[in-house]
């Protein structure tokens, strides 16, 4: 599998939030996503999971049959995407059921988060760093070779980014693709950084003016 993205673009809300993203993602690669705040690091991971529309520029991947980008990807945004009435359980056997492609049980996966104990617990009664814990034990209950990641060590303690590290450095080292917009260094193997930046005023400027503002 290869995803390669040219130029892209993103104007939200009448604004050019980057231009002329461009980068190259392989087997066995991950790559960090920085950036200010607001430069569009989470809106670059939505376009890429198929959330929101780019505004130009192409998104190729090859190596996959006919699979889509999306059906390609597990995305752990910054939003759980849990449901709180459910219980930890529950809420990855639904993950599983609707991703397909299994890997790990449910309870492996929690094992791997150390967070058997709270299984049958509703995600209600966890703490952030728990609930992220959930949220990243997703990523092991259905095989899916693109993780996008954003903020992925959000909430969690020392240890639980160790376990998060080691997590991707194993998918990366069996062949996998890993995508993490973050703040933070990430010790990870193979790994290349991409850096978006703001659009110069003046070009924010100008298209603003283009939108009619
Ligand atoms: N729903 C929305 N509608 C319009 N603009 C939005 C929307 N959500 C975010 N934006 C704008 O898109 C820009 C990029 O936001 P994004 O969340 O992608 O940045 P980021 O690089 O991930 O920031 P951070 O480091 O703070 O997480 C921001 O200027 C933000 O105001």
């Amino acid at each position: 599998m290869q995803l390669i993205v040219e130029n892209l673009k993103c104007i939200r809300g009448g604004r050019r939030i980057f231009d002329n993203v461009s980068f190259k993602l392989e087997e066995g690669q991950s790559l960090v996503v920085t950036g200010r705040n607001g430069a569009g690091k989470s809106t670059l991971l939505a376009i890429l999971s198929g959330r929101l529309k780019a505004s130009g520029g192409t998104i190729h991947l090859s190596g996959v049959q006919d699979r889509t980008l999306p059906e390609c990807l597990h995305l752990i945004g910054h939003k759980e995407a849990l449901k709180a009435v459910m219980t930890a359980r529950e809420n990855l056997d639904f993950a599983a059921e609707i991703l397909g492609n299994p890997a790990l049980s449910t309870l492996e996966a929690l094992e791997h988060v150390g967070l058997v104990h709270a299984a049958d617990m509703p995600v209600a009664y966890l703490s952030a760093g728990q609930k992220r814990r959930v949220a990243l034990a997703r990523l092991l209950v259905a095989h899916r070779p693109l993780w996008l990641l954003d903020e992925p060590t959000s909430a969690l303690d020392t240890a639980s980014q160790k376990i998060l590290f080691n997590m991707m450095n194993k998918h990366v080292e069996k062949g996998g693709m890993i995508m993490a917009a973050t703040h933070q260094e990430m010790p990870l193997v193979n790994l290349r950084e991409l850096r978006i930046e703001r659009p110069a005023p003046q070009e924010i400027d100008s298209d603003m003016m283009a939108g009619g503002f």
